[in-house]
């Protein structure tokens, strides 16, 4: 009889090291089939019926200029994503991820028989510029509607989520989020977002400088940030995260702005970066404050700067690979390899 008191992480790690292969050689994966493992108390983790969600909103900053294109652009790409047009319907079909597009707050008024799944909290946010983006109770409702887009998925069995975005100006609302929540000047968290020249990107941080002077000393709370600057796909997508996490599951993180309603969720619930992995790390510039604040070293590196939850379909298959090692792979004992010293 064993009587070995049983501890999860040195399991999990004896079953990684014991694989056959050297010691560490799988890399980046290790660590991702060990987190993956640890979240689901298991030595056979699954994932389930993959997600992304995919939020839309409109910010109205962005009749300012922050934006290479017109605000008009957010609703047409929803009309894309329900036409599985776009990048996002693309990869999520090839790597067999669920998709569903959902309607935070556009500024439009969308035919009803689709399958856009109405969660509209406005016809997009104030201008963050001249007064609070939302109220208090819009910013709280469109948290709990990004939990209940959660709680759906789970029901249809999925343990693995990612959420996407789409907003023309919603690079703003995350430069200022990080800035505020990371305490980092402002120039350092804003970048060319849909692709702004040098005397647009100068407009935008002056803009965005001014937003953060309007904000002025209040308490820095994540509710009172979000609510001022933020746009309603960011608030739902924090409400998202924060109830992935309480439903255990997988979360994958796409680009910037995923990544600033995340630094919200994370400032709410610390807990939620043990759920998460980090799929790529976006050209945006500020997005590496944010992976700095969360010591994370997300998967893939390759200038992508769409959103829409692009990161998270390209790297799934990646964390695909570091469940199947993990879980089927031999170990030197079954295999009859000799290990090393
Ligand atoms: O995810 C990213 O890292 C990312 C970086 C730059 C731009 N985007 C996308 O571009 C849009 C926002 O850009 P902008 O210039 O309108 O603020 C929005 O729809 C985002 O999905 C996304
Ligand atoms: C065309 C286009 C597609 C996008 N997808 C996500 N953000 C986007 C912004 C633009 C401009």
């Amino acid at each position: 009889m064993n009587l070995q008191p049983f501890n999860l992480d040195e399991d999990i790690q004896k079953k990684i090291d014991t694989k056959t292969k050297p010691l560490g050689a799988l890399g980046d994966l290790e660590s991702i089939a060990f987190k993956i493992a640890k979240l689901q108390n298991s030595l056979m983790p699954r994932l389930l019926n993959p997600s992304i969600l995919v939020f839309a909103g409109d910010h109205g900053l962005a009749k300012t200029g922050v934006s290479a294109f017109p605000q008009d652009v957010t609703w047409q790409m929803v009309l894309n994503f329900l036409n599985k047009g776009a990048a996002i319907n693309v990869f999520a079909q090839q790597n067999d991820i669920e998709l569903k597009i959902i309607d935070a707050g556009v500024n439009f008024i969308f035919s009803k028989e689709n399958e856009l799944i109405d969660q509209k909290i406005g016809l997009g946010t104030k201008n963050c510029l001249e007064e609070d983006a939302m109220t208090e109770q819009e910013c709280l409702e469109a948290i709990e509607k990004g939990k209940e887009s959660v709680r759906l998925i789970d029901r249809e069995g999925s343990n693995v989520v990612g959420c996407g975005e789409m907003g023309i100006g919603n690079t703003s609302s995350a430069s200022l989020l990080v800035s505020l929540l990371c305490k980092a000047d402002i120039e350092e968290c804003v970048g060319r977002g849909t692709g702004l020249n040098d005397e647009q990107l100068e407009n935008k941080v002056k803009i965005l400088s001014q937003v953060i002077k309007r904000f002025g000393d209040r308490e820095r709370t994540p509710v009172e940030v979000l609510k001022a600057v933020g746009g309603f796909e960011i608030a739902q997508m924090a409400g998202a995260f924060l109830e992935a996490a309480e439903l255990g599951m997988v979360i994958l993180v796409d680009g910037f702005i995923a990544s600033s309603a995340f630094l919200v969720a994370g400032m709410i619930n610390p807990k939620i970066s043990e759920n998460a992995v980090f799929c790529h790390k976006s050209h945006e510039k500020g997005h590496a404050l944010i992976l700095n604040h969360f010591k994370a070293k997300p998967i893939l590196d390759m200038n992508l700067r769409l959103g829409e939850g692009t990161g998270c379909a390209l790297a799934y298959p990646i964390v695909k690979s570091a469940v199947a090692f993990f879980n089927d792979m031999a170990s030197f004992e079954s295999a009859n390899v000799s290990s090393g010293n």
